[in-house]
C-alpha cells in the first residue's frame, strides 16, 4: 500500500528518517513481521512493544510507529512518532484494509451471557439459508463453515480488521462479531462499522477489569453509539426488554430498537412457553404476527437466545418464518448444555456458564427433569489470578444443586487452595466437596452419580485445555466423565 494514503490518517508528531513509497503490510507483533512491513509498537499490559523494534527491524520492517524514543539505523528505517501507538493501530488497521466491513452486514453481539450461543445460532441458521457468513468470538473465526483458531473472544484490531477483510474477500454477505467488554474498552473494534448491534444482558462478571458494573455497563454501551449518526443508514439496536440496563443501552444511540423478551412487552416477544428436557416451544409474538417455535434448544435463557437471533436475523431482512423454519434443525452450541453422548443411565452436560446468572440459568434449564429420588450434580471452577469477587456467588447459586464439586478452571498461578477456598465460602449447605485438581474432580461427580442422576461439568464448554501456570495441558471433562462412567456402570458409552 502507499504510505502516503496509509499514514495520512494519522495524527503524526514526527517522522524521523526517509519514509518507503510503499510498504507491504502492518504487524504488532515483532514476530509477524514481513519484509518492507511497518511495525507499530504497543505498550502491553505485560509487555512493551518498544522493547521488540530490534527483532522488528531484523525482520525486516521498514517503518516503526512509536509513542517513545526508539533506536534504528535512519539509513534504513523511518519513525513515525505519535501520542498513543494504541489508538495508532486503530486508524491504520482499517484503513489498510480497506474499511471491509463497509462491505458486509456486520452484526455485533455483546452482553455478559449468551454472546456465543445468539452469535452460534445466527451464524448456523445463514448457514442453512445457504448464505456466505462469517462468525467471530470465543469458540474461534468460522468463515463459512471452517473454523480457526484465536486467541480472544475479541480479537485485537488488526487481526479483528484482517478476519473482516478475509471474510468480504470470500463472499461473506454477513459476519457476527462476539464483542467482549475488554474488546471495546481496548479500542480492538476501532473502524468496524456495524449494521445490527445485540445486548443479550449484564450480570456480575470481569469486575476485576472493568472495577465496577457502571463502568462494565457503560462498555457494553460501547457497542451502541459505535453504531454512529448517520441516520440515512439501514441500522438496528437488538435489546433485551427484560434486563435492568435496557434503558440505559438504549440511550446510547438513535438508531430504532427492536425489543426482545419474555415478561416485558417487546417487539419480539415469547409467550406460552413449553421448557422440555430435549427441547422448547412457545408462541412468538413478532411484529407481523404469531408463530410456533419448536427448537431443540434447552433452557429458558435459549428462549432468550434465540429471539434475540431472530431479532438480528429480521433486521438484516430475513422472513421469520424462514428464520423459525431453520432454527428447528439447529442443536446446541458447542459446550453450551451440550449432552456427553452416552446410554448409560446418566445424564451429563457439559457447559460454559463461568459467571453466577450463568450457573443460575444452566442450572434452572435441567432440575424440572431430575428424576424423583435422583441427584443434580454441579462441578464448578474459576480462573486463577481473575475477578475473585465473583467467586462465593457462584457457590452460592450452584448451591441449588443437590451436589456440588467445587474446583478450579484454568487455575494460572494461583494455589487451588485460595480458588476452592474462595468459592466454598458461598456454598449454601454442606453436601459437597472442594477438589483443586479438575481431572479428580470430574472423576469424583461420576463415582458419586447413581443411575438416573444428572451431572453439570461447568466452565470449560469448548475448551480442551486447562491452564496451570502459563502452560495449556490437554484436558477434556467429558473424556475424563465418560472414561470413569465406564469404569463404574460397564459399557455402553458411545462417542468415545
Ligand atoms: C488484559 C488484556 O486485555 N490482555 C490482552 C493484551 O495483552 P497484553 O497487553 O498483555 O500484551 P503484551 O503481551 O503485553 O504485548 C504488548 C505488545 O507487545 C508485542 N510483542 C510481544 C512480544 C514479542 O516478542 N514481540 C512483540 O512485539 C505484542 O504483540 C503486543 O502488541 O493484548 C493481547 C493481544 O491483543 C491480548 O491477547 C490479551 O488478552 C489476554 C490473552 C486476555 O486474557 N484478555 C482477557 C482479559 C480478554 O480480553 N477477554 C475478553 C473476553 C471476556 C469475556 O469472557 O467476555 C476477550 O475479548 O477475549
Ligand atoms: N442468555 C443467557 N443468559 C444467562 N445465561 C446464559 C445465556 N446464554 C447462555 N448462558 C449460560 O452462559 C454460558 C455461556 O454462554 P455463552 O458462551 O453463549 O456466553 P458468552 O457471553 O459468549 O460467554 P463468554 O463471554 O464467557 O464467552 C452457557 O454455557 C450457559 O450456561
Amino acid at each position: 500500500m502507499d504510505t502516503e494514503t496509509l499514514f495520512s490518517v494519522l495524527p503524526i508528531k514526527q517522522v524521523t528518517g526517509t519514509l518507503p513509497m510503499t510498504v507491504t503490510d502492518i504487524a504488532v507483533d515483532s514476530r509477524a513481521v514481513n519484509a518492507g512491513g511497518v511495525f507499530v509498537c504497543i505498550t502491553g499490559f505485560t509487555v512493551d512493544g518498544h522493547d521488540f523494534v530490534e527483532k522488528a527491524v531484523e525482520n525486516g520492517a521498514r517503518v516503526i510507529v512509536a509513542s517513545k524514543p526508539v533506536q534504528v539505523d535512519l539509513e534504513k528505517v523511518a519513525v513515525i512518532t505519535v501520542e498513543n501507538t494504541a489508538r495508532a493501530i486503530g486508524l491504520l488497521a482499517p484503513r489498510f484494509y480497506g474499511y471491509p466491513s463497509k462491505q458486509m452486514t456486520m452484526i455485533g453481539v455483546t452482553g455478559t451471557n449468551g454472546k456465543t450461543s445468539v452469535s452460534g445460532i445466527i451464524h448456523s441458521i445463514l448457514l442453512a439459508a445457504e448464505e456466505k457468513s462469517a462468525l467471530t468470538g470465543t469458540i474461534g473465526f468460522n468463515l463459512d463453515g471452517t473454523l480457526y483458531e484465536t486467541d480472544n473472544t475479541t480479537a485485537d484490531v488488526l487481526t479483528t480488521q484482517s478476519m473482516i477483510n478475509r471474510a468480504a474477500q470470500e463472499g461473506c454477505n454477513t459476519m457476527t462479531m462476539e464483542v467482549s467488554s475488554h474488546g471495546l474498552v481496548e479500542g480492538r473494534l476501532a473502524g468496524t462499522e456495524f449494521d445490527i448491534a445485540v445486548f443479550t444482558n449484564l450480570t456480575h462478571d470481569h469486575l476485576d477489569f472493568h472495577g465496577t458494573m457502571d463502568n462494565y455497563g457503560h462498555a457494553k454501551g460501547l457497542l451502541f453509539s459505535q453504531l454512529g449518526q448517520d441516520l440515512n443508514q439501514r441500522k438496528f439496536a437488538i435489546i433485551n426488554a427484560d434486563d435492568a440496563w435496557e434503558e440505559r443501552i438504549s440511550e446510547m444511540t438513535s438508531f430504532p430498537i427492536l425489543s426482545f423478551g419474555i415478561h416485558n412487552d417487546a417487539t419480539f416477544r415469547a409467550t406460552e412457553i413449553e421448557l422440555k428436557a430435549d427441547g422448547t416451544t412457545f408462541t412468538l409474538n413478532a411484529p407481523d404476527g404469531e408463530y410456533h417455535v419448536d427448537m431443540k434448544l434447552i433452557g429458558e435463557f435459549s428462549v432468550y437466545n434465540v429471539l434475540a437471533a431472530i431479532a438480528a436475523l429480521y433486521a438484516k431482512g430475513m422472513a421469520v418464518e424462514d428464520i423459525i423454519g431453520y432454527l428447528g434443525g439447529i442443536g446446541a452450541v458447542k459446550g453450551r448444555m451440550e449432552i456427553v453422548p452416552t446410554e448409560l443411565p446418566l445424564t451429563m452436560y457439559v457447559d460454559y456458564a463461568h459467571s453466577p446468572d450463568a450457573i443460575e440459568k444452566a442450572i434452572a434449564a435441567v432440575l424440572p427433569y431430575k428424576k424423583e429420588g435422583s441427584k443434580l450434580i454441579f462441578l464448578i471452577g474459576t480462573g486463577g489470578n481473575r475477578d475473585r469477587l465473583k467467586r462465593p456467588i457462584m457457590a452460592e447459586k450452584a448451591s441449588v444443586a443437590d451436589y456440588v464439586i467445587l474446583t478450579t478452571d484454568d487455575p494460572r498461578d494461583e494455589p487451588y487452595a485460595s480458588i476452592v477456598g474462595e468459592l466454598e465460602a458461598g456454598m449454601k449447605h454442606d453436601h459437597y466437596a472442594c477438589i483443586g485438581d479438575r481431572t479428580e474432580a470430574v472423576r469424583h461427580a461420576v463415582s458419586i452419580a447413581e443411575a438416573g442422576d444428572m451431572i453439570i461439568f461447568a466452565g470449560k464448554g469448548h475448551e480442551d485445555y486447562q491452564i496451570i501456570g502459563s502452560v495449556k495441558y490437554p484436558h477434556s471433562d467429558a473424556e475424563i466423565a465418560l472414561e470413569e462412567a465406564e469404569k463404574k456402570f460397564g459399557t455402553g458409552v458411545v462417542g468415545k
